[in-house]
């Protein structure tokens, strides 16, 4: 199993987080385990500290990528993934040193789990020079009716859980996508999959990148639709791949 002991934490700077975890890329010198890779650790809320299921769930990261996510995604295009021993003193450096780097609505929430015995080493997937697009496409089903009750039946059967939130982050003034529903994206129909994919543009476009389930990245680094600099170099990467191709 790899180990972090000939990294030191300023190796490690801070990338993105989610809801559950917290993402770092390598930059320190030259190394063949860590080149071009991100560390992935769990983070823990207050109420968390001491149910067993938060404290380390890399088993089941590592299980989920081997057994499920292999058999939808052809092998060349499954990102190298590798487990990686934790140490509680270097996991409370690297807390310490990336605490003023997250947005305060996050740290407000969580911190990272310095008691975590493994976390995730993962190829980093926007790095580099080029340009990469991130979805988040949420949940793609309706729930089963038998478990709905009469009260949200009516709106639970015909409105997908997503479109039910964005409505009412739409209706709190909070920018949401609410042409995009992921029924529309998982639905096989060219019409509808395209209508996902415009509706995800639009959004990008009108919310000023606001929102997350589309982020795009280059040279590694997020771009808005106000990025003039950025989307010039979007644009010329993207002529240069057509001509390539
Ligand atoms: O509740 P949802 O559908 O809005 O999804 C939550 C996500 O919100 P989103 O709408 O994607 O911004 C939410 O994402 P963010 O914190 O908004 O990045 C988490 O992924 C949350 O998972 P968990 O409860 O932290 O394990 C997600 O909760 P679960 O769907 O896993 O319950
Ligand atoms: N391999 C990777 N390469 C580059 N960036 C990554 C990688 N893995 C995650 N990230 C970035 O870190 C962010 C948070 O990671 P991730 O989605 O795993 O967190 P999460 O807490 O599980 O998410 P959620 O909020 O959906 O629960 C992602 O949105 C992405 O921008």
């Amino acid at each position: 199993m790899l180990s972090l002991s000939d990294t030191v934490p300023s190796d490690w700077k801070y990338l993105n987080e989610g809801g559950r975890h917290i993402v770092f890329s390598y930059v320190g010198s030259p190394h063949v385990d860590f080149d071009s890779m991100v560390l992935r650790l769990r983070k823990i809320n207050p109420d968390e500290q001491h149910t067993l299921a938060s404290a380390d769930n890399t088993e089941f990261t590592r299980q989920f990528h081997d057994q499920i996510i292999s058999k939808l995604v052809p092998a060349q295009y499954l990102p190298e993934m590798h487990t990686v021993q934790l140490d509680p003193e270097w996991l409370g450096a690297l807390a310490r040193q990336t605490e003023p780097a997250r947005p305060a609505v996050r740290a407000a929430k969580d911190q990272i789990n310095v008691n975590a015995k493994h976390g995730i080493v993962c190829a980093d997937l926007v790095g580099g020079k080029e340009w990469a697009v991130e979805i988040k496409p949420k949940w793609a089903f309706l729930p089963n009716p038998k478990f709905l009750s009469p009260a949200t039946f009516s709106t639970k059967t015909k409105h997908c859980r997503f479109c039910i939130h964005s409505a009412v982050r739409s209706s709190k003034g909070k920018g949401a996508a609410t042409g995009y529903c992921p029924l529309d994206l998982f639905s096989k129909e060219e019409s509808r999959v395209r209508k996902a994919l415009y509706e995800l543009w639009d959004t990008w476009n009108n919310t000023d990148a606001s929102t997350n389930n589309l982020r795009i990245f280059v040279s590694g680094t997020v771009i808005r639709p106000t990025d003039v600099s950025a989307i010039i170099q979007l644009q010329t990467s993207i002529h240069q791949m057509i001509a390539i191709a």
